[in-house]
C-alpha cells in the first residue's frame, strides 16, 4: 500500500497520452466477460474469404454426416457485436492429441483422417462447429512455413469454473488445426496475425544446417511469409519479497510462459531492498524497454516504478513508458482498482493483449524539504499512516494479516495528531447541480481522512491544492449547502476548511484540530 503526504500544485498530473499506459490494464472485460456460446442455426450466409476446400476428409458433403451440419454456427449480423465482422473462412480439422512442441515438425501424412469442420475467424473470436474461442483468450499462434497445420495457443475460462465454490480462472489449451494445403494454413496464420495475433514462426524440418545452406527450406526465412508483428521488450522488476516471497513463483510459474508464448523479450531484474525498483526506474535507458515496465509484486513496488519515473529530468518520455502489473503482493489494490483483475494470469494476458488505462496521479511536496512524492491511489496522514509504516516491518512474519496486527499495536498506543489543510477553490463548471448540505459533510468527513498527511517532526505539510475536494467545496456551493462562507474567493488561503471530529460538521478557516 502506497503513502504519501498531501498533494502540491503539481496534483493531477495526468498522464494523459494515450501511448503512456499502453499495458496498464483495459482487461476488466476479460476478466469479467463469461464465456458465450454463439446460436446455432444452420449455415445461410455466403463466405467473404474462403480458403479453398481441400483434401482433407471433408465430411460436411456426405449426407450421412448431415447431422455436422446442423451444428454449425452462422455469425449473423458481421456487425454483431459478440463476433465482430468475419475476417476468413474455410475448413479445418482438429487434431485432438495433446500439443506437443515437438509434434509441430509432424508432417501432414501424420494428421491423415481427420474430420474437417468449417471454421470461421472474425474479429472477435474463432468459431467451429459449436465452439468459440474468443481472440481475447488467444496469446499467439505458432507456425512451420511449409506445413499444413498450425497451432492456437489461449487461455480460455476454465469450464465449469464459474460456479460457486470453484474459483473462476483461465487456464491454457491449445488448439492443433490442419488445413487442406500449406498455402491455406499459411492463409489463417496470417488471418490470425492481422487481428494481432501474434505469430510464433518455426522453421521448417527440413531446414537444418544438416540439409545444407542450399536447401530450398532455408532460402527465406519463415517471417518473410508471416505478416508478423515484432515482439515486445520489456523490463520487469520483481520485488522477491511481495506476497510472503511467493512473487518469483506467480512470475516464473504462472506468468513467464505466457509472455514466452506471445514473444516478449524480456529483462528480469529482482529487487535486493527498498528503492532498488525506483532506482532503477530512475535510471533505466528506455532503448532496452522501449515498450514498458512490468511490475511484479504488490503497491508498493508500483509506486517505486512511478516514483522512479517521475524523477527522471526526461520525465515528459517517462510518462509515456507503459507500466504493466503483474499482481503478485498480499494486497495488490491498484491493479484490482484499475483494471479490474487481481489474478496474476488475467493480468499477464491483459499486458500480451495490449490496451491502456489512463490513471490520475497526485504529487506531494514537503515543504521542508521540497521532496515531491507521486502516488496513484490515496495518501494518509496519522492513524493510518503509521500503521501502514509499521506494518512494513512485520510484512514477512505475518503477510496480509499485517495491517490489522500494526492497527492494534498502534491503537494501544495511540498518539495525537496535528494538522492544517489548504486547498485552492476550483471554478464552478457550468451545469453542476445543486448539493445539499448533508452530502458537503459526509464527503468531506470521508475525504478528510483521505487527504491528511503526517504532521511529522519536520513540521506541518502544505497542500496547495487538491482537485476532488475543490470540486465540491467551492464557496458558492458552500452558501447553497447553507454553510459559512465568509472568506474571499481571491485569497486561497482563506479557504481553509476543517470537519470538527466531534460533531462531523465543517468549520471556515484556518483552523487546527486535535483528531
Ligand atoms: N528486495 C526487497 N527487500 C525488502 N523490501 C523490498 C524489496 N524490494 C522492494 N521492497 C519494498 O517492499 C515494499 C512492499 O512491496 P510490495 O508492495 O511489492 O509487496 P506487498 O507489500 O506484499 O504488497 P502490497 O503492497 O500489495 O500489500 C515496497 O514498498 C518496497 O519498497
Amino acid at each position: 500500500m502506497q503513502k504519501s503526504g498531501s498533494p502540491s500544485k503539481n496534483s493531477s498530473l495526468r498522464l494523459t497520452s494515450q501511448q503512456s499506459l499502453r499495458r496498464l490494464g483495459f482487461c476488466s472485460q476479460i476478466a469479467n466477460r463469461q464465456q458465450t456460446s454463439p446460436v446455432v442455426f444452420p449455415e445461410k450466409r455466403s463466405r467473404r474469404k474462403t480458403a479453398k476446400g481441400g483434401d482433407i476428409g471433408n465430411k460436411n458433403d456426405d449426407p450421412k454426416n448431415a447431422k455436422m451440419g446442423e451444428h454449425r454456427i452462422d455469425i449473423g449480423d458481421e456487425q454483431s457485436d459478440l463476433l465482430g465482422y468475419e475476417v476468413f473462412a474455410g475448413k479445418l480439422a482438429l487434431d485432438k492429441k495433446k500439443y506437443n512442441k515437438d509434434a509441430e515438425g509432424q508432417t501432414s501424412t501424420e494428421i491423415a483422417g481427420l474430420d474437417a469442420v468449417d471454421v470461421k475467424l472474425t474479429s472477435k473470436a474463432l468459431v467451429w462447429g459449436s465452439e468459440m474461442l474468443s481472440l481475447e483468450d488467444v496469446i499467439s499462434l505458432s507456425h512451420c512455413v511449409g506445413l499444413r497445420h498450425f497451432t492456437v495457443h489461449a487461455y480460455p475460462c476454465r469450464k465449469g469454473a464459474c460456479g460457486l465454490f470453484m474459483r473462476r480462472g483461465k487456464s491454457r489449451k491449445d488448439y492443433r488445426f490442419v488445413a487442406s494445403t500449406s498455402e491455406d494454413a499459411l492463409q489463417w496464420v496470417n488471418a490470425f496475425a492481422d487481428q494481432q495475433c501474434y505469430v510464433n514462426c518455426l522453421p521448417h524440418p527440413m531446414a537444418s544446417k544438416k540439409h545444407g545452406s542450399d536447401s530450398i527450406f532455408n532460402e527465406f526465412p519463415p517471417e518473410s511469409y508471416i505478416r508478423c508483428k515484432s515482439p515486445p521488450k520489456m523490463l520487469v522488476i520483481l520485488n522477491p519479497r511481495s506476497g510472503r516471497g511467493r512473487s518469483s513463483k506467480v512470475f516464473h510459474g504462472l506468468v513467464e510462459p505466457i509472455f514466452k508464448l506471445a514473444g516478449f523479450e524480456l529483462e528480469v531484474v529482482k529487487t535486493t531492498s527498498a528503492g532498488h525498483a525506483r532506482k532503477l526506474a530512475a535510471s533505466v535507458d528506455f532503448s532496452t524497454c522501449p515498450d514498458g515496465i512490468i511490475c511484479v509484486g504488490g503497491d508498493g513496488i508500483v509506486n517505486e516504478v512511478l516514483n522512479g519515473l517521475l524523477s527522471r529530468d526526461n520525465q515528459k518520455e517517462a510518462i509515456s513508458i507503459p507500466i504493466g502489473i503483474i499482481p503478485a503482493g498480499s494486497d495488490n489494490s491498484l491493479v484490482w482498482t484499475v483494471i479490474g483483475v487481481r489474478d496474476p494470469v488475467s493480468a499477464a494476458i491483459a499486458i500480451v493483449k495490449g490496451g491502456l488505462t489512463a490513471t490520475d496521479v497526485f504529487s506531494v511536496e514537503w515543504i521542508h524539504t521540497g521532496a515531491i512524492h507521486f502516488g496513484t491511489t490515496v495518501t494518509y496522514f496519522g492513524f493510518v499512516s503509521d500503521v501502514l509504516e509499521l506494518s512494513e516491518k512485520h510484512q514477512k512474519r505475518f503477510g496480509p494479516l499485517r495491517y490489522f496486527v500494526a492497527g492494534f499495536l498502534k491503537f494501544l498506543c495511540l498518539p495525537k495528531y496535528s494538522y492544517g489543510v489548504e486547498y485552492l477553490p476550483a471554478v464552478r463548471e457550468a451545469g453542476e447541480g445543486k448539493v445539499s448540505s448533508d452530502l458537503e459533510v459526509i464527503e468531506m468527513s470521508e475525504l478528510y481522512t483521505d487527504i491528511m498527511r503526517r504532521s511529522s517532526k519536520e513540521g506541518l505539510p502544505r497542500a496547495s491544492s487538491l482537485s476532488s475536494i475543490d470540486s465540491i467545496m467551492t464557496p458558492s456551493r458552500m452558501s447553497e449547502a447553507g454553510l459559512d462562507t465568509t472568506c474571499s474567493s481571491t485569497e486561497p488561503s482563506e479557504y481553509v476548511r476543517a470537519i470538527d471530529p466531534k460533531s462531523k460538521r465543517l468549520s471556515v478557516g484556518r483552523s487546527k484540530f486535535t483528531a
